[in-house]
């Protein structure tokens, strides 16, 4: 592409000048540009609102050919506007200055491929190396070609856009300079500069290539912090780009420090994947989150690179269709729950509970197997009606005549007291052929081993259960021996079979018998001590049993109380224990910018959502497989979990990015062999973030204190930047924590523009927002493990004693609380915390 036509100055060796002169002159510049582009966008709009008037002119016509060609234009302008308007704010951010390439051919989207300079590029001379800048290139959030099809702006995610973020001083490429613009809607406010090449004296049309500010970087960390993450988009780096455009195939493994832009670049990453391969993605990518406060906090990221509504962001405790966690476990409840043992437990459970009495693990789900069949036997005309004997349930059938035992429930055989109270009928009568027939408790005892033998779902094993249930009524009834011609013996079974089983009475016995059971009703009946204790026999100790019950009697007999977000993983465990009938498979969205044609000025015209959908249409979309999962914060998904996030991707592409020296987990080692087993045998690939970009080194320095007790020998990522303010410490006099953390939220509010969390241990929560009362909406109190993954501008974290005592892994719950901050950090201390005379914690001391 031709360089800039503008004028610059005829100075010979660029130069990095903040001057309001040059400044000024460089944004007229990208201004001019910036007009260019949005002329350009409204003739695309023109051109879309024509299509609409022609469509509806057609319209008019009234042949049904006419009315089907209008409501596809209609429907194409109609898409097209709606993107054109909704990504006409602040779009265009970026800008390389490139020079000639090793060859000359260009991409897809008019802009050259080579990445390497052309040999003949540089010309070395006595004063110093020169070269001219050849191509220009304005990078944005979408493309956007000219009439003549030249490139006015590259999509970010093109390949042609990838030395924008790539190109570093060590490794330049053709780039000589790299431009970030800030602009609001139509105006441009600023631009930032970094020399790629500082050695070299570069020219643009005839000019010195100048170079304004400090760079983009520091002044987009320098920003202060609202309560949602803002997008990267202008300022990713060269190792953060190297993960996001990674190839998709198998798994991506990034790990990195607090701070080095892990969910930032999982977020990116989902939206350049649906850029490079949108039919594949489209619908298909999971982020799961460790907490709705990282859900709400992030969820702005991807809307503002265009994607939205193709990426489920969900967190964990909300991943299971109808269950959202709603409370935390204690450390000690959430170490059982989490821990692959359970596996073990909810096995015994979803069997076990069907010796549950009726109505305690039994759901209100219709019978699968219910027969509707009302045939009458062609070799005895059987009716049937209800009783039952001594508390018993028991099915009478008798010719002709309903049974004579008058049911103890008000004739509701199956339900409440028809059912021996504390367990499953233990008898079942019927009376056929003129006799009674009835198997025993030791009968149907043997029937349910029998049926269990396997390890199939419980519920689909229902109709098997039937089936012996019916064969060995037939078999008690003596009809095999009276048959000796095997077709008839068949027909006369079959009309037994259809009789007996078409009987309400048989099927109440049935449910009763064999329940359809629900996995919030099994969590439920775990809630008794005596019965999880036989359940977990030699699994878990009788501490763990008592304090997994009592946990567990939250959810209420029914078992419709709230959930934590440990029991979700147990209820999806148990989805897939008890079989539930598979839900019909919502079919892929087809999306409408696939279809597109015609617009090939845009050159993402197979990018973006259209319509702006809401949460609910979202969750309706939910599916239960997903073409690429994302898990973030990944080493704090419990072994159980990471069995539900696993089941979700099974013929997934992964991203999983997490920080070991952050995890909340006790058994990183469990919890890595269940993240294996989720992942299987595909082949990995592994990044490294090493940069802190979230915190000033004053802050980071502290923090790495207590990472060399949590984890010695862990690299902590590099600080960069600095605020040259340390730490503040304030001991709680005479141990009052609350007016402590309260004044010093108070004074950080003047400190800094934006944000302030005030971090404490998971047990003060409640008492912290009390303490903060009328801070207004710029402080917020956090629970330790609430803080995950979020960042504030200031912290106060509340008696670090408390929160590395909460847990086993409560040392590493505190490095997350220490690196929340990107300005100002103070620690309050309590007795428990031993500070020294300057107030700073034990803990904290070098
Ligand atoms: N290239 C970048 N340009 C500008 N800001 C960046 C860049 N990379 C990261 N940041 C900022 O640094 C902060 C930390 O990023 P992020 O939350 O993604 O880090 P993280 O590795 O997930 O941290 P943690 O492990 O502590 O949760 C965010 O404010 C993010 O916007």
């Amino acid at each position: 592409m031709a360089a800039q036509n503008a004028t610059h100055d005829d100075r010979t060796a660029p130069r990095r000048d903040g001057g309001d002169g040059v400044r000024d002159g460089e944004i007229r510049i990208e201004q001019t540009h910036l007009d260019r582009v949005y002329h350009r966008l409204e003739e695309k709009i023109h051109e879309a609102e024509f299509l609409m008037d022609d469509a509806a002119k057609r319209g008019q016509v009234g042949t049904p050919g006419a009315l089907a060609e209008r409501d596809a234009q209609v429907f194409r302008a109609g898409v097209h506007l709606n993107r054109l308007n909704s990504e006409f704010e602040d779009f265009l951010f970026g800008r390389i200055d490139l020079l000639p390439g090793k060859d000359g051919d260009r991409g897809p989207d008019g802009a050259y491929t080579s990445v390497e300079p052309a040999d003949d590029a540089i010309r070395t001379a006595p004063d110093g190396d020169r070269a001219e800048i050849a191509e220009t290139l304005h990078i944005g959030r979408i493309g956007v070609l000219d009439a003549d099809y030249a490139p006015l702006v590259i999509d970010w995610r093109a390949p042609a856009a990838a030395p924008f973020y790539r190109s570093t001083p060590v490794s330049p490429g053709r780039v000589v300079r790299r431009r970030v613009i800030r602009s609001k809607g139509r105006r441009v406010l600023g631009v930032e500069d970094d020399l790629l090449r500082p050695e070299l004296s570069a020219t643009l049309d005839g000019g010195a290539l100048p170079v304004v500010g400090d760079g983009a970087l520091m002044a987009a960390l320098g920003q202060a912090r609202g309560h949602t993450m803002r997008d990267i988009v202008a300022s990713i780096q060269a190792e953060q780009d190297q993960v996001i455009r990674a190839p998709a195939a198998s798994i991506t493994e990034v790990e990195g420090g607090p701070g080095t832009g892990k969910t930032a670049v999982a977020l990116h990453r989902a939206a350049y994947l649906l850029y490079q391969d949108r039919r594949r993605y489209a619908g298909g990518i999971l982020v799961v989150s460790p907490t709705p406060l990282l859900v709400a906090y992030t969820e702005g990221v991807l809307p503002s690179l265009g994607e939205e509504g193709q990426v489920a962001i969900r967190a964990v405790g909300s991943l299971v269709e109808g269950a959202e966690a709603t409370t935390y476990d204690t450390p000690a409840v959430a170490r059982v729950k989490g821990s692959s043992r359970m596996l073990r437990v909810l096995r015994k459970a979803a069997r076990g509970a069907l010796e549950m009495p009726r109505g305690a693990a039994a759901g209100s789900a219709p019978s699968s197997d219910r027969s509707s069949a009302s045939s009458s036997n062609s070799s005895s005309d059987l009716s049937s009606a209800p009783s039952s004997d001594d508390g018993q349930l028991t099915l009478d059938a008798a010719l002709g005549a309903p049974a004579a035992a008058p049911s103890n429930d008000g004739g509701r055989p199956g339900a409440g007291s028809g059912t021996r109270p504390g367990g499953p009928p233990e008898r079942l009568r019927v009376v056929a052929f003129g006799a009674r027939i009835e198997l025993d408790a030791d009968e149907l005892r043997r029937i349910r081993q029998n049926v269990l033998g396997g390890t199939a779902p419980v519920n689909l094993l229902r109709p098997r259960a039937r089936r012996l249930l019916l064969d060995a009524l037939w078999t008690r009834s003596g009809a095999p021996g009276r048959y000796t011609d095997p077709e008839l013996a068949a027909e006369a079974r079959e009309g037994f079979d259809e009789d007996i089983s078409s009987e309400d009475v048989f099927q109440e016995f049935l449910d009763a018998w064999w329940p359809e059971l629900t996995p919030r009703s099994v969590l439920a009946a775990m809630a008794d001590e005596k019965r999880l204790g036989r359940w977990s026999r030699r699994v878990l100790n009788p501490r763990e049993v008592r304090q997994v019950a009592r946990s567990l009697a939250r959810l209420g007999p029914d078992g419709q109380g709230p959930l934590s977000v440990h029991d979700v993983a147990l209820l999806d465990e148990l989805n897939t224990l008890l079989g539930l009938p598979a839900r019909p498979a919502t079919p892929r969205e087809v999306d409408p910018l696939d279809q597109l044609t015609g617009l090939e000025e845009l050159t993402t015209y197979a990018d973006r959502a259209g319509p702006r959908r809401s949460r609910a249409d979202r969750a309706e979309r939910e599916r239960a497989d997903y073409a690429h999962v994302i898990v973030d914060e990944a080493q704090d998904l419990t072994p159980m979990q990471w069995r539900m996030v696993g089941r979700r991707g099974r013929h997934a592409t992964w991203t999983v990015v997490g920080d070991p020296a952050q995890s909340s987990w006790s058994d990183p080692d469990e919890a890595g062999r269940a993240r294996d087993e989720a992942l299987g045998s595909r082949p990995r690939r592994r990044f490294t973030l090493t940069v802190n970009y979230r915190n000033p080194s004053e802050i980071a320095e502290l923090a790495t204190r207590v990472l060399t007790l949590a984890m010695p020998g862990t690299p902590a990522p590099e600080a960069v930047r600095s605020t040259g303010v340390e730490p503040r410490f304030a001991p709680g006099v005479d141990g009052d924590l609350g007016a402590a953390a309260r004044r010093e939220a108070l004074r950080l509010l003047d400190e800094v523009e934006g944000t302030v969390g005030v971090v404490v241990a998971m047990n003060r929560r409640e008492q912290a927002r009390q303490w903060l009362t009328g801070l207004g909406h710029r402080v917020v109190a956090l629970g330790s493990l609430e803080a995950k993954g979020l960042e504030y501008d200031a912290t106060v974290v509340v008696s670090p004693a408390e929160i590395a005592d909460e847990s086993p892994a409560g040392l590493r719950v505190l490095y997350v609380a220490l690196t929340r901050a990107t300005q100002r950090l103070t620690v309050v201390s309590g007795v428990r915390d031993e500070p020294d005379p300057h107030g700073v914690p034990d803990l904290l001391r070098e």
